[in-house]
C-alpha cells in the first residue's frame, strides 16, 4: 500500500485534478489519496474569518470567490452533472453561517478558525474522490489531537488505532482530506503548518506503507534554487537529515516537522512532480544508495536577515551570556537562524529574519543594559541586507577539505564572508554574505561542487579589432568542442570597442557580436565598462584588453581589486612604471586571481611563460638577445628595389602585424616595452628610461602627427635603398635586436652576417635566446610568428584557458 498526498497547486483546478487523477489510477497498488485544499482557497478563508471578525460582514468577496471555483471546478470535471454538488453546496453554506456567526460576535476564535479553516480539504476530498471514484475517508474522525486549536498535538495511541481500524483489509483506493482533525469531545481541530503533510505521514506510519509520495509543483528536491541557478537539478537521493536542513534552509519542498512518523518508522519519501511524473523526483531515505552519496546534496539559501553581533571584552570568560541572550531573543519569539561566537568568547553573531529586527535589537538592549551602559558590551552591531547560504550533505563528514574547497572558491571569486557556522554534527556547513553576494556566492558554490565538470568562463572584452576580433572567431570555433571535451563553457559576457558596449548575463552570440555591438544602446565608456563588470559582479569573470590603450591600462588595478581576473595583450600596464607593474601582481597575487600578459612578447609564443618556468625552478637568466618586433623583421625581410620602405611599413599594418600606431614599432618603442618586460619577469627592478633604444628612423618623424608621419616615411625611401644594396652586396641583414645583460637593456638596428643566428629570420618571425645558468653553452631558443592577429589571438586564448583552471 501506498499513500499520496497532493499539494494545494496539484489540485487547484479542474486540470490539475484530471493529472491527479491519472497519477492515482496509474499506481499498480493499493492507494490513500491525502489532499489539500484546492490552491489558495485557505487562505481565502482565513482571510474572510479575519474580515467578519471585524464585524462589517466584510467577507462575501471571499465568499463568492470560494463558491465560485468550486462550481467551475466540479462544473469542468463532471461535465455540468455534479454527484457531489449537494455535499459541497452545504460545505459552502456551512461556511458562511459561520463567517455570518463571527460577523455578529465581532470575535474569531482559534476554535472557531479551526471549525472552518479546514473546509477547503473536506470539499476538495469529496470532489476528488467523487472524480476518481473512490471511497472518501475522513481524516477528522481517524486522527484524534488534543484541544490546542490552531495547532493541536496528535494522541497517537488513539489516531494509528482508529486509521489501523479503518483500513483493515482495505483494498483499492482512498481519499482523505489532509490537515484536520477532532479532539475527543468531537470539536474541529488542525494540525497546523504542513497539515496535509502530516496527515499523510501518519496514515502513512500508521499503516507502515511502503512509500509516502509528496506530489507537489516541483522535480524535488534541486541542488539549488532553480531561480537563481540555472544549471540546478534534482538531487535523486537524500537522507530525512539532509532534506530536513534544505527545508529549514529555504528549500520549501516538505515542512519537516510533519514527516516525523514517517522517519520514525524509517518509511521511505518520494517526492514527485504532479505536472512532470515522469520525473523521478527525489528520495528521501534513512540511508542513501552508493553513488548518491557525494560529500555535498544541496546549497540552500534564505535573505532578508540581518546579523547582529555583540561584542565586549566584558563578555570573555563571563559565563550566561549566551543563555541571557537567547532567552532574551526567545522571550520576544524572536528565531535565530544562525549563531556564530569566537571561540575568544569577545563576541557572539546571531542570524535574525529582517523584520524582527527593532524586537531582537530592543530585548537584546534591555537585557544588557548595565554591560552596555558601563562598556562592558558594547552597542549591538547590526548588519542588514545579507543572506545566510548552507551546504547540506551527511557525507561531509566523513570527507576532509570541504570547508577549505568552499572558502578558496568563495574567496577567489572576492565574495566577503561575514560570518560562518558549522555544527559538529558537520551535516551544514553555513555562512553569511551580502544580499549583493548572493548570486555569485550560489554560483561559485554550485559550479564548484556539482558541476566540476562544467567550468563557466565569464569573458569582458575590451577591443575588437585585430586582435579581440580574430580572438573571437577563434572563440566561436572552439566554443563547441571546449564545452564538450574540455567541459568549459566560454562565455562572452560583454564586449566594446570604443564607441559602444553591450553586456549580456547569459552570453553574447559570438556570430552576432558586431551588429548587436553596433546597434547597442549603451556608448563605450571605460569607468562605465568597469562598473558594469563589478555591478554585475558574476564568478570566473575576465577582462581582456585587446586595446593599445593607456587609459585601458590604468584600470587594471580597480579591476583586479574587484577579483576580476585580466588576460591583456596591451603592453602599456607591464611596461609602465615599474611600482605599478609590482603593484598589479602584488593585487593578483593578494586576491588569488590571475594577471597574464604572455602575448606582450612574441605575440602566441611562449616567450614569457617559459622565462617564468626557468626563473621558477631556479635557473638564473644571464642574457637576452632577441629580435621582438614581427614589423620591424617583416620590414627588413620585405625591403626590397621595388618595395621601399615606405611601403613596407603599410604592408605591416595591412597583415596586422603593427601596433595601431606604428610609429610605436618604428620607433623601437614597442621593441623596448618587451625587453623591458622580459628584464623584469626575469626578477629585475628596471624603467624604460634604464634602456638605450637606438633609432634608425630620425626623432622628427616622431613629433608630429600620424598623417605627418606618413606624409614624411618616403622621404626615407632613396637612402634605405643605398643603404639596403650595400648590405646585400657585403651578403648582410637588417635585424633589430633588444639585448638584456648584467642588468642593461637596449635595442636598436644591428647588421648580421649569415653567421648569425638572427640572419635567417623570415618574414615576421621572432626570436629569443636564453642565456641562462642551465641554458649556457648552448642558449634556449624560441622562434616563430612573433605578430599577426591569428597567433596573437591563439595568444590571448591560451591564457584565457589558463584563467579557467582546466
Ligand atoms: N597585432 C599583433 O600582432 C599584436 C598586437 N598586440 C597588442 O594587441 C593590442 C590590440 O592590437 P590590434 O588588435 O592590432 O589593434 P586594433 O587597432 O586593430 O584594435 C584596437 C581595438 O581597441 C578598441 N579600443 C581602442 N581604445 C579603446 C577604448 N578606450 N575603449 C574601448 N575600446 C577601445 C578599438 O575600437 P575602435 O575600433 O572603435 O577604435 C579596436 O576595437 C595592442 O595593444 C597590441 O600591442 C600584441 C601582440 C601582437
Ligand atoms: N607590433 C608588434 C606586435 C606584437 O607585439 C610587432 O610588430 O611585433
Amino acid at each position: 500500500m501506498k499513500v499520496l498526498k497532493f499539494g494545494g497547486t496539484s489540485v487547484g483546478s479542474a486540470t490539475n485534478i484530471k493529472k491527479v487523477k491519472e497519477i492515482v489510477l496509474s499506481q499498480n497498488d493499493d492507494v490513500i489519496v491525502v489532499v489539500s485544499a484546492l490552491g489558495g482557497i485557505t487562505d481565502k478563508i482565513l482571510t474572510a474569518a479575519n474580515n467578519a471578525a471585524t464585524g462589517t460582514s466584510d467577507f462575501h468577496t471571499e465568499l463568492t470567490e470560494i463558491r465560485q471555483r468550486h462550481h467551475d471546478t466540479m462544473h469542468e470535471l463532471f461535465n455540468g452533472n455534479e454527484p457531489i454538488r449537494e455535499v459541497v453546496e452545504k460545505l459552502l453554506d456551512e461556511l458562511e453561517q459561520i463567517l455570518t456567526g463571527i460577523t455578529l460576535v465581532g470575535e474569531l476564535t482559534a476554535k472557531t478558525l479551526d471549525r472552518i479553516a479546514g473546509i477547503g480539504e473536506r470539499m476538495s476530498s469529496q470532489i476528488i474522490a467523487a472524480f476518481i471514484g473512490a471511497e472518501r475517508k475522513d481524516s477528522s474522525l481517524l486522527i484524534q489531537t488534543d484541544s490546542n486549536f490552531g495547532k493541536a498535538s496528535v494522541d497517537f495511541q488513539v489516531t494509528i488505532k482508529n486509521i489501523k481500524e479503518e483500513f483493515a483489509g482495505f483494498r483499492g483506493i482512498a481519499v482523505a482530506p489532509g490537515f484536520i482533525s477532532k479532539n475527543s469531545k468531537g470539536e474541529f481541530t488542525t494540525l497546523g503548518r504542513g497539515g496535509s503533510d502530516f496527515t499523510a505521514a501518519i496514515i502513512a506510519a500508521a499503516l507502515d506503507v511502503e512509500v509516502l509520495e509528496i506530489w507537489t509543483d516541483v522535480n524535488g528536491f534541486m541542488t539549488a534554487d532553480p531561480r537563481v541557478i540555472r544549471k540546478a537539478y534534482t538531487i535523486p537521493e537524500l537522507t530525512y537529515s539532509e532534506a530536513m536542513e534544505l527545508s529549514h534552509f529555504g528549500a520549501k519542498v516538505i515542512y519537516p516537522p510533519t514527516i516525523l512518523p514517517v522517519y520514525q518508522k524509517g518509511i521511505p519519501i518520494l517526492i514527485k512532480n504532479t505536472f512532470e511524473p515522469e520525473n523521478p523526483g527525489t528520495r528521501i531515505v534513512k540511508d542513501v544508495r552508493n553513488g548518491f552519496d557525494r560529500p555535498i546534496k544541496g546549497i540552500s539559501s534564505i535573505s532578508g536577515i540581518t546579523l547582529l553581533t555583540m561584542q565586549g571584552i566584558g563578555m570573555v570568560g563571563v559565563t550566561g551570556i549566551s543563555m541571557r541572550l537567547f532567552t532574551a531573543l526567545a522571550r520576544v519569539n524572536v528565531n535565530v537562524i544562525l549563531i556564530s561566537q569566537a571561540s575568544s568568547e569577545n563576541s557572539i553573531s546571531v542570524a535574525i529574519e529582517e523584520k524582527m529586527l527593532s524586537k531582537a535589537e530592543q530585548a537584546i538592549c534591555e537585557e544588557f543594559e548595565k554591560e552596555i551602559a558601563s562598556g562592558q558590551v558594547n552597542k549591538i552591531d547590526i548588519e542588514k541586507e545579507v543572506s545566510v547560504v548552507a551546504i547540506v550533505g551527511e557525507n561531509m563528514k566523513k570527507t576532509t577539505g570541504v570547508a577549505g574547497k568552499l572558502f578558496s572558491t568563495i574567496g577567489r571569486n572576492g565574495v566577503n564572508i561575514i560570518a560562518i557556522a558549522q555544527g559538529a554534527s558537520e551535516l551544514n556547513i553555513s555562512w553569511v554574505v551580502k544580499n549583493e553576494d548572493l548570486r555569485k556566492t550560489l554560483n561559485v558554490v554550485h559550479e564548484s561542487f556539482f558541476l566540476s565538470e562544467f567550468v563557466e568562463l565569464n569573458i569582458f572584452l575590451m577591443g575588437i579589432g585585430t586582435v579581440g576580433g580574430n580572438l573571437l572567431q577563434q572563440l566561436k570555433q572552439q566554443q563547441e568542442k571546449l564545452l564538450k571535451e574540455k567541459h568549459l563553457r566560454v562565455k562572452l559576457t560583454g564586449v566594446a570597442n570604443s564607441k559602444k558596449m553591450l553586456f549580456e548575463r547569459e552570453g553574447i552570440d559570438i556570430s552576432e557580436f558586431r551588429d548587436k555591438l553596433a546597434q547597442a544602446e549603451k556608448t563605450s565608456s571605460l569607468q562605465g565598462f568597469v562598473d558594469e563588470m563589478k555591478d554585475m559582479n558574476i564568478y570566473n569573470s575576465v577582462f581582456v584588453d585587446c586595446t593599445a590603450s593607456d587609459n585601458v591600462a590604468s584600470v587594471y588595478k580597480e579591476i583586479l581589486n574587484a577579483n576580476i581576473a585580466i588576460v591583456t595583450a596591451n603592453k602599456v600596464a607591464a611596461s609602465s612604471d615599474y611600482e605599478n607593474y609590482a603593484e598589479l601582481k602584488r593585487i593578483a597575487k593578494r586576491k588569488g586571481v590571475k594577471f597574464l600578459f604572455e602575448t606582450n612578447v612574441g605575440a602566441g609564443l611562449p616567450i614569457i611563460n617559459t622565462l617564468n618556468d626557468l626563473v621558477n625552478s631556479g635557473d638564473r637568466i644571464l642574457k637576452i638577445e632577441a629580435v621582438l618586433s614581427g614589423t620591424l623583421n617583416y620590414i627588413f625581410n620585405t625591403i626590397s628595389e621595388d618595395i621601399p620602405l615606405s611601403k613596407t611599413i603599410l604592408m605591416a599594418k595591412e597583415e596586422g602585424y603593427s601596433e595601431p600606431d606604428p610609429r610605436i614599432d618604428l620607433s623601437g618603442v614597442d621593441v623596448a616595452r618587451k625587453i623591458l618586460i622580459l628584464a623584469r619577469e626575469s626578477g629585475y627592478r628596471i624603467e624604460m628610461e634604464d634602456i638605450s633604444i637606438k633609432r634608425f628612423v630620425p626623432d622628427s618623424l616622431f613629433n608630429g602627427t600620424l598623417d605627418e608621419f606618413w606624409e614624411g616615411v618616403p622621404g626615407l625611401d632613396a637612402a634605405f635603398e643605398t643603404e639596403r644594396k650595400k648590405l646585400v652586396a657585403e651578403n648582410k641583414k637588417w635585424r633589430f635586436v633588444a639585448r638584456f645583460e648584467n642588468g642593461k637593456a637596449e635595442a636598436g638596428l644591428e647588421v648580421v652576417d649569415a653567421s648569425h643566428p638572427f640572419y635567417d629570420l623570415e618574414g615576421s618571425n621572432n626570436l629569443v635566446m636564453y642565456t641562462t645558468e642551465r641554458y649556457h653553452e648552448f642558449p634556449m631558443l624560441i622562434k616563430g610568428y612573433g605578430a599577426g592577429a591569428s597567433v596573437t589571438a591563439a595568444g590571448v586564448f591560451a591564457d584565457l584557458i589558463k584563467v579557467s583552471n582546466i
